[in-house]
């Protein structure tokens, strides 16, 4: 690492449309920012911070719950969504209930969603299914077909209305509809290392991120009209889509997430579910 990108903390950023509402701000310059942005897959970054190799970045949910003692929960921001998310989806030839046996394809991207739909399937359906990971698109181009398969972010934006997959199901959708809570899908997380480095750059870092968000979800009518420049949603549909994700962490979010972790030890993904452990400007001095 060069001695220039040292001096900036290096933040990860998903390569997806979910996020726009915190990294414009940020990318354009509207916002001041001490970071080397750090774009990835939600996979790719919990390597990179498993790894140590981002100072703090936006994560799937399950990977604070597997590293806990590494990693403290920057307060206030996620991505979750209360009902409908709309771009984690199950999509299916069959109905939900006709899957039981079958191998579902999942996005080796997402590391969160594929949890959570071993627990719906399990625990709300107490059915058995196969989880292959593998790349969606890729699958398709090849006609392979898999009975169903799972699919987040941007892909899952472009391929919901794919030929030959009339089922689809929401896990934002399924999950509030059986929990009555919200589903907290990413998180931002910041190395305790850094912290303990005492990089007085952390609490900037975070200032940076808390005006960035509110920043972001008080103009998204600019939001829109960036997206629109991907090409993947039309106006209407994006104003619908950054209506339905949430942003914050709060209570109802953190009972969500309680929920979620309390699962994992029952599927084997962790020993136990984890405390969430805020970031305080206090832990760096303790
Ligand atoms: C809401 C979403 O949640 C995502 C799902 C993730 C996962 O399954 O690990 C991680 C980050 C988020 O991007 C989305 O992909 O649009």
């Amino acid at each position: 690492m060069g001695q220039s990108s040292r001096t900036r903390l290096r933040l990860g950023r998903i390569s997806y449309l979910n996020v726009l509402p915190i990294y414009y701000p940020l990318e354009s310059g509207i916002i001041a920012h001490p970071f080397e942005i750090v774009p990835g897959t939600p996979a790719c970054l919990n390597g990179l911070m498993a790894d140590g190799r981002l100072d703090l970045s936006v994560v799937s949910s399950i990977e604070y719950a597997r590293h806990p003692d590494r990693y403290f929960i920057v307060p206030d921001l996620s991505i979750s969504c209360f009902g409908p998310v709309k771009s984690v989806l199950l999509l299916s030839r069959r109905p939900w209930t006709e899957l039981e046996g079958e191998s579902i394809l999942v996005s080796s991207q997402s590391h969160t969603s594929i949890a959570l739909l071993r627990i719906l399937f399990a625990f709300q359906h107490g059915m058995h299914v196969r989880l292959v990971p593998g790349d969606c698109t890729e699958a398709l181009a090849r006609r392979d077909s898999p009975a169903a398969f799972l699919a987040i972010g941007d892909e899952a934006l472009r391929l919901k209305t794919v030929e030959g997959y009339p089922y689809c199901c929401d896990l934002g959708e399924a999950w509030t509809r059986w929990t009555g809570l919200p589903f907290v899908f990413a998180l931002w997380v910041v190395q305790r290392n850094a912290v303990d480095k005492g990089a007085g750059e952390i609490p900037v870092g975070m200032g940076a991120l808390a005006a960035a968000k509110q920043w972001g979800c008080s103009h998204l009518d600019t939001i829109c009209a960036e997206a629109l420049r991907k090409g993947i949603l039309r106006k209407e549909e994006l104003e619908e889509y950054y209506r339905m994700l949430g942003y914050n962490l709060d209570g109802n979010e953190q009972s969500g997430l309680e929920r979620f972790f309390g699962y994992l030890p029952q599927i084997g993904e962790v020993p136990e579910a984890p405390r969430l452990e805020l970031f305080s400007p206090l832990a760096s001095v303790a």
